[in-house]
């Protein structure tokens, strides 16, 4: 299925301009992959479902405020910060990545779509100054790990439906991994919003900051 096709069929109140942006997608990253590699080259023609509804899967659980300042860790090419912020142009995203080539990509990215709420970092996530309302991510490391980069780097102030913190994709049977990180982690469901079968394991955790 198309790209905007996909994302209105979940997000059927979208501006055009938005669905325009999201059906850019596939060529954009087809063009930059073969450049340099950001996505497996056998999940670009997948783009549209495990990459982009994927990342919008958060949407699902958060809806971002105007002014809301949102930091997505290990970003790779782009996700989830940039299908993110594409939903919600007035919210401030900050897309970080230790790998500086990756950050090309987003800022190419985000320029061509004309995105002018997203800036991007080569930088490692601990070394991010400033303060955030939530924290995003996805396929970066365990939440024993990624907590600690994060900790600290959340605004006081929730002025949202769930206190600032960490909103991050995974798979699988989290248990284990969960209770590793001491953390008290609530768990939201995919398969809930999405009926593909990609999404039957998928879950959005939040970590309160
Ligand atoms: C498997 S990729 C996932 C990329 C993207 N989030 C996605 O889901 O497509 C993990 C990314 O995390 C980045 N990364 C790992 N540790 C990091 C850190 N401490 N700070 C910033 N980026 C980091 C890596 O450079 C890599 O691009």
């Amino acid at each position: 299925m198309r790209s905007d096709t996909l994302i209105q069929k979940y997000f059927p109140e979208l501006s055009e301009q938005q669905l325009q942006q999201y059906g850019q997608l596939p060529a954009l990253y087809q063009h930059w992959n073969d450049q340099i590699n950001v996505v497996s080259r056998k999940d670009i023609e997948l783009l549209p479902e495990r990459h982009v509804l994927h990342s919008l899967g958060i949407a699902k659980v958060m809806r971002f405020l105007p002014g809301e300042r949102v930091m997505d860790v290990g970003t790779g090419g782009g996700f989830p910060g940039i299908p993110l912020a594409i939903m919600f142009p007035e919210t401030q995203f900050h897309l970080v990545d230790s790998i500086g080539k990756k950050i090309k990509v987003v800022q190419e990215v985000a320029k061509a779509l004309g995105l002018n709420n997203v800036t991007a970092t080569h930088e490692r996530a601990e070394n991010i100054p400033g303060k955030f309302d939530f924290v995003v991510s996805r396929a970066v490391t365990q939440l024993k790990d990624f907590y600690p980069w994060v900790r600290g780097k959340f605004n006081k102030d929730s002025k949202n439906t769930l206190s600032n913190g960490i909103l991050y994709l995974k798979g699988g049977d989290l248990t284990q991994e969960i209770k590793d990180s001491n953390l008290v982690a609530k768990q939201y469901y995919l398969k809930d919003y999405f009926t593909e079968e990609f999404f039957e394991t998928k879950q959005v955790i939040y970590v309160k900051g």
